[in-house]
């Protein structure tokens, strides 16, 4: 379970987020709202890339302020751009790299790399050089990096807006068959059908807590003025 508790969020002086309260329970968990609301800022908190300037953030007990790394190997966070997370030059070794750094044996590194590439019909990428993928085989091998460290939940921020409608499906399928949480920053209202819950942020306050159906009307009632 991740919580927020009265999280006040500032860039500089810049306040983003405001007593932003809420406990995250749920298999599945949208955020929307409209640009510069502070979706990004929000997912940010939740594994501890970003501290609250302000407030508590926990996930499963643990303190995002005093436990960042126990807390970056339960959450696993999936930029919008995946060259921000790509980082080794072949796809295999991309998403060897993360369990290299926990120093896994070598024949364990190989056994869960075939298998997530499998997974994700990644698998006869992998000896092809990661920068030169398509956009969408990227989004699918920074998802995979993250996966293969087995998160309790993934973040996800607008992991669509770079793909085509074959990858945005592909990748709609890979979150689909989850058994992690997923909490899933989007401006895609419809990939958000299904969901359990929810968030509409607006103007750095949660302003909507709902089903996806209740959730997508007041945003529109809130963006329609
Ligand atoms: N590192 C930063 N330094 C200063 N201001 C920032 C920083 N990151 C974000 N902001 C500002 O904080 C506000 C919220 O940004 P955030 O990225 O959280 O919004 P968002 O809802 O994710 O937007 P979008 O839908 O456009 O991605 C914006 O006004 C943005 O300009």
């Amino acid at each position: 379970m991740i919580t927020v508790d009265r999280v006040r969020a500032c860039y500089g002086d810049r306040l983003v987020l405001d007593d932003i309260t809420v406990t995250l329970g749920e298999k599945r968990v949208g955020v929307i709202g409209a640009n510069g609301s502070g979706k990004s800022t929000f997912a940010r908190l939740l594994n501890g890339l970003l501290l609250p300037t302000s407030g508590l953030v926990t996930v499963d007990g643990l303190d995002t302020r005093e436990s960042g790394r126990a807390v970056r190997r339960k959450v696993g966070f999936v930029f919008q751009n995946p060259d921000n997370q790509i980082v080794q030059p072949t796809v295999a070794e991309d998403v060897a790299f993360g369990l290299k750094n926990l120093g896994l044996a070598r024949r364990d590194i190989a056994g869960k790399v075939g298998e997530i590439l499998g997974r994700y019909g990644l698998e006869h990428l992998r000896d092809r050089q990661s920068h030169l993928l398509s956009g969408g085989e990227k989004q699918l091998l920074a998802l995979a990096g993250v996966l293969v460290m087995r998160p309790a939940y993934v973040v996800l921020d607008e992991p669509t807006t770079l793909l085509d409608w074959a990858n945005r499906r592909r990748l709609m399928d890979a979150l689909a068959g989850l058994d992690e949480t997923v909490i899933l920053v989007t401006h895609d209202l419809d990939t958000l059908t299904g969901f359990d819950r929810v968030l509409v942020i607006d103007h750095g306050r949660l302003a909507v807590d709902d089903t996806p159906r209740e959730a997508v009307r007041g945003y529109l009632e809130l963006v329609s003025g």
